[in-house]
């Protein structure tokens, strides 16, 4: 599968752009600042639903509207061609069309492009907070499950309904006969227990099929080293109770962890009464935050070497290698599952990285049907690599000469306008 076409309006810094590109490397050149990670971004954001710098919709908005669209012509593996496209509100549900045909939702469009982005700044996925790596797991269950996104979006929804019914019960005056919303309360809890569970279920089936590829990827990067694991660490901790996941802190650690089709309905009814029951516990304390104190919206992803949790023991090299190695596991299984290739996005990672870690992602990159490379400056381009080239400054000359364009075109029917008026 490859793209031959995007267009973008009012996405990020583009209020319009429109770039044919061919299967194989596409270079996206330009100085900084130009809009070439927009560019990237773009295709991420079509491809998984979301951007792995932005938590909200807002900032992939073109600064002053209210709408962004990102359209993109797709060649799938039959070679049939489809156009898939988003419309991102700024207030109110986001949209899609495929083939130009009736409005969709967005549920219905992510997954369908296999993508998987790499940047430099993907030590971050091993040295940070915990947000990065749900946004990674979100992203690679948006293109590994069917069912991912829509249960993310339904979780979402009905974790922001149960903190603003927290927050209500919060601020009741002494004496507020509070029992209608209790009753609501408990009717939201179920659901929230229900998708969050389901939520779960659907990471820790994730994590399951990228935990052997990432320790044999890490292993081949550094040429011999296994001792690189991920473990799922899911806010309900009841899960991990009924399908325990070893981890090597605790001693030896199984190779076989328990993936999520291993467990039973009926452990999933205990599962669901041992997670109302701890509820019950803490409910007190999150009426008085007025925030879901449990849920998968505060689940980790525990990245460990050597026994040791690599947040906080592994150096600089080491955790750009196990980030490489899990975005590598994630192509992997994409491409197992899909019987296809996914697109891969380098986003400005030649300049930043030294040698050996640039010819690591090429080799790997160069074997793919498409890739996009973002550069500041050609010279970064390894030598003899054959490559579509794209200039962004041009691209944005002509943006700013067509709306300029647009401006005269304005202009001159108000004047036309104003001039038939005084007639
Ligand atoms: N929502 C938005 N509306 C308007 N402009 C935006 C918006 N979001 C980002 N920008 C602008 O986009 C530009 C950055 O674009 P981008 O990150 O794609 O640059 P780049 O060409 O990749 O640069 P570098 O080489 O430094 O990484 C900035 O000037 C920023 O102000």
């Amino acid at each position: 599968m490859y793209l031959t076409r995007l267009a973008l309006d009012d996405f990020r810094s583009w209020q319009n752009l429109l770039i044919d590109v061919t299967p194989g490397i596409t270079v996206l050149y330009g100085a900084n600042g130009l809009g070439k990670t927009n560019i990237v971004e773009a295709i991420e954001v079509l491809a998984t639903g979301t951007s792995h710098r932005a938590h909200s919709t807002i900032p992939l908005i073109r600064a002053g509207q209210q709408k962004a669209t990102i359209r993109a012509n797709v060649i799938n593996n039959d070679e049939s061609q489809t156009t898939y496209e988003i419309s991102l509100a700024a207030k109110g549900a986001n949209r899609a069309r495929i083939n130009g045909g009736k409005s969709v939702y967005m549920r219905d469009v992510v997954g369908q492009i296999p993508v998987v982005a790499f940047a430099p700044d993907d030590q971050q996925l091993v040295t940070q907070d915990p947000s990065l790596r749900r946004s990674f797991i979100n992203q690679a269950g948006a293109l590994l499950n069917p069912d991912y996104y829509a249960i993310l979006q339904q979780y979402m929804q009905v974790a922001k309904q149960r903190v603003a019914l927290l927050k209500t019960l919060q601020h009741q005056d002494e004496g507020f006969d509070i029992s209608a919303t209790l009753q609501n309360l408990e009717i939201w809890t179920g659901q929230f227990i229900e998708l969050g569970l389901r939520l779960t279920l659907a990471r820790e089936q994730i994590i399951h099929q990228l935990a052997e590829p990432f320790t044999r990827i890490y292993s081949r990067l550094t040429s011999g080293d296994t001792s690189a694991r991920i473990i799922y660490a899911p806010s309900f901790e009841e899960v991990q109770e009924q399908t325990p996941q070893e981890s090597t802190f605790q001693g030896s650690y199984h190779q076989e962890t328990v993936g999520s089709e291993d467990i039973t309905e009926h452990d999933i009814q205990s599962i669901k009464a041992n997670i109302s029951e701890h509820f019950r516990r803490i409910y007190a304390g999150e009426v008085a935050r007025g925030q879901n104190l449990i849920g998968p919206h505060r689940d980790d992803v525990l990245i460990e070497l050597h026994g040791f949790s690599a947040k906080e023991y592994a150096s600089n090299g080491e955790a750009w290698t196990l980030a490489l190695a899990l975005k590598m596991a994630l192509c992997e299984v994409l491409e197992q599952q899909l019987q296809s290739e996914p697109i891969i996005i380098l986003d400005d990672v030649f300049a930043q990285l030294d040698m050996n870690r640039r010819e690591q992602i090429m080799e790997f990159a160069q074997q793919k049907t498409q890739v996009f490379i973002t550069m500041a400056a050609l010279r970064d381009l390894p030598d003899g690599m054959e490559a579509q080239l794209i200039d962004v400054e041009r691209c944005a000359q002509e943006q700013i000469a067509s709306q300029h364009d647009e401006m005269m075109h304005l202009v001159a029917n108000m004047v036309k306008q104003k001039s038939q008026e005084q007639a």
